[in-house]
């Protein structure tokens, strides 16, 4: 099963992401985790990995890919054949405990250009992959809908919407869901950083609660391991019933 993990800004993605991983893992499960996300250099370091390779170095690197695009009029096809987990090119990836990690690219210099070559190219990729049913990929996006314009979630299939207790990230639950629904992939909304004060006004302002998977509450031991970029180490009950969940789908 492929899976976007998406939201607002700083609502939780790399989190979900990472101890989803790693809780899809102990169950046996073969995982890749894809860090479509440029500006963000924490998922690694939730997962206790090196930063890969960007996976556009593996296409001569962002100008390339952008000179192959232009140079077709945005036809160009990266990838000729289907690919498998195990096609990944050993220096493009991290390995740790069942999950490997990959990276589409980061920006590492003022002025480098815009994001284009590197969503190009993992909307090929995630459209050519093919999974077993003991594996997953989890695609941390970046923040906010944009991967939807670029056509990114055609190529999963089911988008998981993190919702952290902010007016911003609740108003996205409704446009997020909406554009899940136009391109008919099933979604579920994980409610971040709950506690007792704001669970219920969450459940009331979300767009649609019946698509509520799982609710994570504000955790101080999440937070104390993101605060200093250390490996996550947390196993939240809610975490374990939103893998279940998956499971049973
Ligand atoms: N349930 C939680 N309890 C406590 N802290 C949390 C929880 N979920 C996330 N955080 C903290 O919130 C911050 C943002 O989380 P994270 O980096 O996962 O968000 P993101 O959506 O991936 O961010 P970005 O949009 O920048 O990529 C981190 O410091 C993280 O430790």
């Amino acid at each position: 099963m492929k899976i976007a993990v998406c939201g607002k800004g700083g609502c939780g993605k790399s989190t979900v992401t990472s101890l989803l991983a790693k809780a899809l893992a102990r169950r046996g499960k073969e995982i890749l985790v894809i860090d479509s996300d440029e500006s963000n250099y924490g998922l690694h370091r939730q997962l206790g990995m090196k930063l890969p390779r960007d996976f556009t170095d593996y296409f001569g690197g962002k100008q390339n890919v952008l000179n192959d695009m232009m140079l077709s009029k945005f036809t160009h096809q990266f990838f000729e054949e289907t690919w498998t987990i195990d096609d990944i090119p050993e220096d493009y990836y991290s390995l740790k405990d069942g999950v490997k990690l990959m990276s589409s690219g980061k920006i590492h210099q003022a002025n480098e250009g815009c994001s284009c070559a590197m969503g190009t190219v993992m909307t090929q990729f995630i459209q050519n992959l093919r999974l077993t049913e003991d594996q997953f990929a989890l695609m941390d996006m970046e923040a906010g809908i944009e991967h939807f314009g670029r056509g990114i979630d055609n190529g999963v299939d089911l988008i998981l919407i993190i919702i952290d207790p902010s007016y911003e990230s609740l108003q996205l639950s409704k446009k997020i869901g909406e554009l899940s629904e136009s391109i008919r992939k099933p979604f579920y909304y994980v409610l971040n950083k709950v506690t007792k004060e704001n669970q219920e006004m969450m459940y009331e302002a979300v767009w649609n609660s019946s698509r509520v998977a799982v609710s994570l509450s504000a955790d101080p031991g999440i937070m104390g391991e993101g605060l200093i970029g250390k490996e996550l180490s947390e196993k939240p009950d809610a975490i374990e019933n939103l893998t279940e969940f998956l499971l049973s789908i």
